[in-house]
């Protein structure tokens, strides 16, 4: 039975996680975390969900190193904000606990201080920006279209509900690194544009971020020439999409000893 932790539990994922987690055989919830000034914070982590009682309290993070070494899970996913990531996945990782973490919108600094704590420690994690099946199949497509069409004008637009705080999505920007590294010409990003910003330069990927309505997130990437365009869009319509990958990950994690994971790894796409 693989024993799971989960941060950020009354959120979008973190629900979805906590429910399908506890439709699984193999795994078993041991606790889930709440900012510490949430107001249901020692709440029934079921009933809060609509689930029933499930005997589990909805802890604070401010209690994430002591809950840790008192249910000692295997596997901590961790769907926040990227400050709050950060925290716990060092608690988590001088406590041992493998990572699985989803949370977007680190700093350059951040993603440095998390990716020490898990190396220093010596923990698996599998990180990755998006868990959907067919966006890692979508980033694998990038490659190929930007290694075939490296000299079309390339820009990326991506669509999230009027929830999300981060922008361009985590996504985005991954789509972007992938295009710039198979690209055979330089490249750098530009972020919207405005005013009298002169004609677009062939280096240019621009990265254009829509916020709207309840969009679960849709992801769209322009190669545009002379006289034609190809468009690759990817929509997903349910979380789901994304917590199944979440599942293969914890799966895949569990048996690791150390590292730094992706989803490419988890899927076998590598
Ligand atoms: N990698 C992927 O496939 C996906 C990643 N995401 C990312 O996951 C993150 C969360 O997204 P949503 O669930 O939509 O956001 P949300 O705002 O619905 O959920 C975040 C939850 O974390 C809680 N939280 C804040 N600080 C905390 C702390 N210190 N400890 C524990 N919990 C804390 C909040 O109270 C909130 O309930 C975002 O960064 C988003 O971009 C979202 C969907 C898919
Ligand atoms: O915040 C979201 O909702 C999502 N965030 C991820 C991102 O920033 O790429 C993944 C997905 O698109 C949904």
């Amino acid at each position: 039975m693989i024993k799971v932790v989960v941060t950020g539990a009354l959120g979008r994922m973190g629900s979805n996680i906590i429910k399908t987690i506890l439709q699984q055989e193999d795994m078993k919830l041991v606790a889930a975390f709440e900012a510490p000034n949430n107001p249901n914070i020692g709440k029934d982590v079921g009933e809060l969900l609509g689930l029933g009682k499930l005997n589990i309290k909805l802890e604070s993070a401010e209690n994430l190193d002591k809950v840790l070494k008192e249910v000692k899970p295997d596997v901590l996913v961790d769907f926040t904000i990227a400050h709050a990531c950060v925290e716990n996945v060092k608690i988590a990782a001088r406590n041992k606990v493998k990572l699985v973490i989803g949370t977007t919108g680190f700093t350059e600094e951040q993603r440095k201080e998390m990716l020490k704590s898990i190396e220093e420690n010596k923990v698996p994690a599998v990180i990755s920006e998006n868990f959907a099946i067919g966006v890692n199949i979508f980033f694998k497509i990038l490659e190929i279209l930007a290694k075939k069409l490296g000299d079309y004008d390339i820009e990326i637009i991506e669509i999230h509900h009027r929830y999300k705080k981060d922008a361009p999505s985590g996504t985005a920007l991954k789509a972007a690194e992938i295009i710039k590294s198979n690209r055979s010409r330089e490249s750098y990003f530009i972020y919207g544009r405005k005013g009298l910003v002169g004609e677009r330069k062939k280096e240019e990927i621009g990265i254009h971020a829509v916020r709207c309505g309840d969009v679960v997130g849709e992801h769209t990437v322009i190669f545009a020439g002379d006289g034609e365009r190809l468009e690759i869009t990817h929509k997903a319509s349910s979380r789901q999409a994304f917590v199944n990958g979440v599942i293969l990950a914890i799966r895949f994690i569990k048996d690791k000893e150390e590292g730094i994971y992706d989803t490419f790894d988890v899927l076998g796409l590598r």
